[in-house]
């Protein structure tokens, strides 16, 4: 493509001319920016009985009033699961999966049988690395990954039948095939972009997700148990976040005209990219370094405090005054899962020689509200998910060209229970009004435009 030419300024200049919208307008109009209420809330947009997000109550005046943040699974707290997957020594994604698809708790024969299920599915159709991944790569991984799903239509028999059937069946072979896709588009962008070398190992019967994509990942396909067990936790802790999150929402935006499942989950990894939603932890990392590079002391709580201020004015890190890994739209005083993965990251912080990284990390989370509420008022904010994510994923080894694909990677199962039911339950289309502000005006003849 063409760098930016005089043309386009010449473009963008004519439509600077023609399209300002004044910030105090929303306000003023009671226009629900963001789909928020004014006290920043969500608007109630739907129900759901997927998956409930808790980071506030609401007092006796209607009040917002913080509260500790608890993440639900089908009526399953994430700290119960955590638990689980640890006491028992188990691979907890695809159970959680099932929980998230169908509502249940699965037996042993049904989990078991079902695991059996997935790990067949890592498997793409045939042709579809060659004719798909390998013919057309990608420098970025979520781009290639939205890419790749939609061409998955052209492989399914029945891609337009929204039987209960067929979604389940298309959800589950998303579920399976998208860490599959997600490796060995990596693996091409290491060897097309980056001049490295490539393995495209094929799966291994019987893996879990997380020991297939680490044995697909890895050159030598060595990984250890602990390593997979953590990597599994990770998919677990992002596996949903309800309806209105930024992607799932897409997802079920666009499942309520009725579009395949491909488009939407297309849509939904999209939305995922953004710097402000899972493509936060990618931030995360990269302001990180920033801190690195500005801050001479890294113990020095002041240091570091005026570093975060001179992000927020805009003075330091990428120039958007974002302190990515902070804030949420719900959790006011802790994110659970920025909880579990910042105890999981400080063990292996320790084991690894990433103190001095980790705790960085921490200095943010603990000194981020201080500035904020300085510099923003007196919203409460927290760490959230994508603050320790990232320096987990690198700490395994992983490149940071998959910290955000690996987060698509988790949310399918969420991702497809959103669509399900969208369409099996919600079966209305979504279409919030805009209020048109531009004025009238006559149509001219070229002539009379001079
Ligand atoms: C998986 C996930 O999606 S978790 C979120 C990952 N995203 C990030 O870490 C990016 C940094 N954080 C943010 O951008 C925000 O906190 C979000 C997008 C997560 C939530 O945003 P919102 O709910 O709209 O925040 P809220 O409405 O309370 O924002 C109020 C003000 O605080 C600002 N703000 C919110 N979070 C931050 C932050 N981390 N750093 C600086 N300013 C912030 C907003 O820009 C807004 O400023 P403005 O009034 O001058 O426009
Ligand atoms: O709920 C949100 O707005 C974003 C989020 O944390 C997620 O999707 O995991």
């Amino acid at each position: 493509m063409a760098q930016q030419s005089s043309g386009m300024e010449f473009l963008c200049r004519e439509y600077l001319k023609n399209n300002y919208i004044d910030p105090e307008t929303s306000e003023r109009l009671g226009v629900k920016r963001g789909l928020r209420n004014p006290d920043g809330t969500g608007v109630l947009a739907g129900l759901t009985n997927i998956c409930d997000v808790v980071g506030y109550e609401k007092g006796p005046a209607g009040e917002v009033i913080p509260t500790p943040g608890r993440l639900i699974y089908r009526g399953v707290d994430l700290n119960e699961l955590v638990r689980e997957a640890y006491e028992h020594d188990r691979f907890i994604f695809e159970e959680v999966s099932w929980l998230l698809l169908f509502g249940s708790l699965p037996k042993k024969s049904e989990l078991e049988k079902f695991q059996q299920i997935i790990a067949e599915h890592h498997n793409l159709p045939e042709h579809f690395i060659e004719d798909v991944l390998l013919r057309s790569p990608s420098p970025n991984i979520m781009n290639k990954m939205a890419r790749s799903v939609l061409s998955l239509y052209s492989y399914d028999e029945r891609p337009e039948d929204l039987s209960l059937e067929n979604l389940m069946e298309q959800s589950i072979n998303l579920i399976a095939g998208l860490p599959t896709i997600m490796v060995n588009a990596y693996q091409l962008k290491r060897r097309v972009y980056d001049k490295q070398s490539m393995f495209f190992h094929p799966p291994t019967p019987g893996q879990s997700t997380a020991e297939h994509i680490l044995s697909t990942y890895r050159a030598d396909q060595k990984f250890t148990h602990e390593e997979a067990k953590l990597l599994d936790l990770c998919l677990l802790v992002h596996a949903d976040h309800g309806g209105g999150n930024n992607s799932a929402f897409t997802c079920r935006v666009l499942s309520s005209s009725g579009t395949d499942t491909y488009s939407a989950i297309a849509a939904a990894i999209g939305s995922l990219k953004g710097p402000k939603h899972g493509g936060a932890n990618l931030k995360v990392m990269e302001q990180l370094e920033y801190l690195k590079a500005g801050v001479e002391d890294y113990r020095d709580e002041d240091e570091v405090r005026e570093f975060l201020r001179r992000i927020i004015r805009k003075q330091a890190g990428d120039g958007s005054g974002l302190i990515y890994g902070m804030g949420h739209a719900i959790y006011t005083i802790s994110d659970p899962r920025a909880v579990v993965l910042r105890q999981k990251a400080e063990k292996l912080a320790v084991e690894k020689g990433f103190e001095e990284e980790f705790r960085l990390l921490c200095l943010v989370e603990k000194l981020g509200p201080q500035v904020f509420a300085e510099e923003k008022g007196n919203k409460t904010v927290c760490a959230n998910v994508d603050l320790y994510s990232g320096l987990i994923y690198k700490m395994l080894g992983i490149s940071q060209d998959l910290y955000t694909p690996l987060f698509a990677i988790s949310r399918i199962p969420g991702w497809c229970a959103h669509r399900i039911e969208e369409v099996v339950f919600a079966n209305r289309i979504i279409r919030p009004a805009y209020k048109y502000l531009g004025v009238r005006q006559k149509y001219k003849t070229l002539e009379e435009r001079g």
